[in-house]
């Protein structure tokens, strides 16, 4: 099964098991206690776990996919990992599935993995850790096709620490029980980190009944798909491409739209510009154009159309 299955089935399965160990990365990290973190920017810390982690993936993608374009948020890593770090199994359980007709044929160089190793690095060093995320989003040619969020530090009903979630346009979601967030109420998440004023000005804009600053681009959208908010606004730029391609796979295989604050699907094709200038709308579904439109002219300007 596994060498015969459709390479997207195959990209799939791997990156949900190379998600796990490096959320395992990431828990040994914080357990050591030197977080080695190095800022990369203006609030944009980068820790030994952020550079362990993306190792891992991208040498296990790698040596798996050797044709397959791999972007990462921490640039160029040593691929020269310990063997304990280089994931060879693939998840069994998604291997099962039927792929939708239409990926069965794409190949190698159709795809591009985004990565993301740790979402929420602000979030980590500040003890948060349940905002934190493994993100692995897989492009076919320009579209968000299929992703992977990995929550090191949930907490299973049995203590075990860890849970994954993937989408795949056209198949489906796994990994959680979707729930619908409350009727009658407007609940938005957003940066905790981030804000500045052009995004509070398009925030200020909304009818919120509550609004929850939390970290990271993946724990905001597993916040729309498990009813804890409505909509996902940050309208300014600062996340990237890696930051958004698992969330909006994911969030669309389960019928929401993740797009840019004009309603625009961003591209994720190798040679795009990494940064989303045009901000993140996300949402569960049925309104999406709406919530395009509450946000004012004068935001929409200051990014550009
Ligand atoms: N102004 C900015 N500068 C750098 N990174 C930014 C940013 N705004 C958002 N991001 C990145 O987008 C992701 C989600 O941001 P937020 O938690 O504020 O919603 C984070 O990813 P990382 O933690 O992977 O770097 C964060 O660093
Ligand atoms: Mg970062
Ligand atoms: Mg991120
Ligand atoms: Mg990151």
């Amino acid at each position: 099964m596994a060498s015969t299955a459709p390479v997207i089935m195959r990209i799939m399965a791997s990156s949900i098991q190379t998600a796990k160990l490096a959320g395992g990365i990431i828990r040994d990290v914080l357990k050591q206690g030197d977080l080695g973190i190095v800022d990369k920017g203006k609030n944009d810390p980068q820790t030994e776990a952020d550079r362990s982690a993306q190792r891992c993936i991208i040498a296990s993608l790698t040596k798996k996919f050797p044709g397959v374009k791999i972007i990462g948020e921490e640039g160029g890593s040593d691929l020269n990992v310990c063997d304990d770090w280089l994931v060879e199994d693939l998840d069994e359980e998604f291997l099962q599935k039927s792929c939708p007709a239409e990926w069965r044929d794409a190949k190698p160089e159709d795809f591009v993995i985004w990565v993301d190793p740790l979402d929420g690095t602000a979030e980590y060093t500040q003890g948060y850790v349940e905002h934190v995320t493994v993100l692995i989003g897989i492009a076919v040619k320009d579209a968000a096709v299929g992703g992977i969020i990995h929550q090191p530090f949930y907490q299973q009903p049995d203590g075990e620490l860890g849970r994954t979630i993937w989408g795949l346009k056209g198949l489906g979601t796994g990994g959680f029980t979707h729930s619908l967030a409350p009727p009658g109420e407007f609940i938005i998440t957003t940066t905790r980190s981030h804000s500045n004023a052009l995004h509070q000005q398009a925030l200020n804009a909304f009818p919120a009944t509550k609004i929850l600053k939390v970290g990271g681009a993946g724990f905001k959208v597993l916040q729309l798909l498990e009813g804890k908010a409505h909509a996902y606004v940050f309208a300014t730029p600062g996340c990237k491409k890696w930051d958004t391609c698992a969330p909006e796979a994911v969030l669309e295989a389960q019928g929401g739209f993740l797009t840019d604050i004009n309603g625009k699907n961003y591209s994720y094709n190798a040679d795009v510009e990494h940064v989303n200038r045009q901000g993140v709308l996300a949402s569960v579904g049925e309104n999406h154009s709406e919530l395009v439109y509450k946000i004012p002219r004068k935001v929409r300007e200051a990014v550009g159309v």
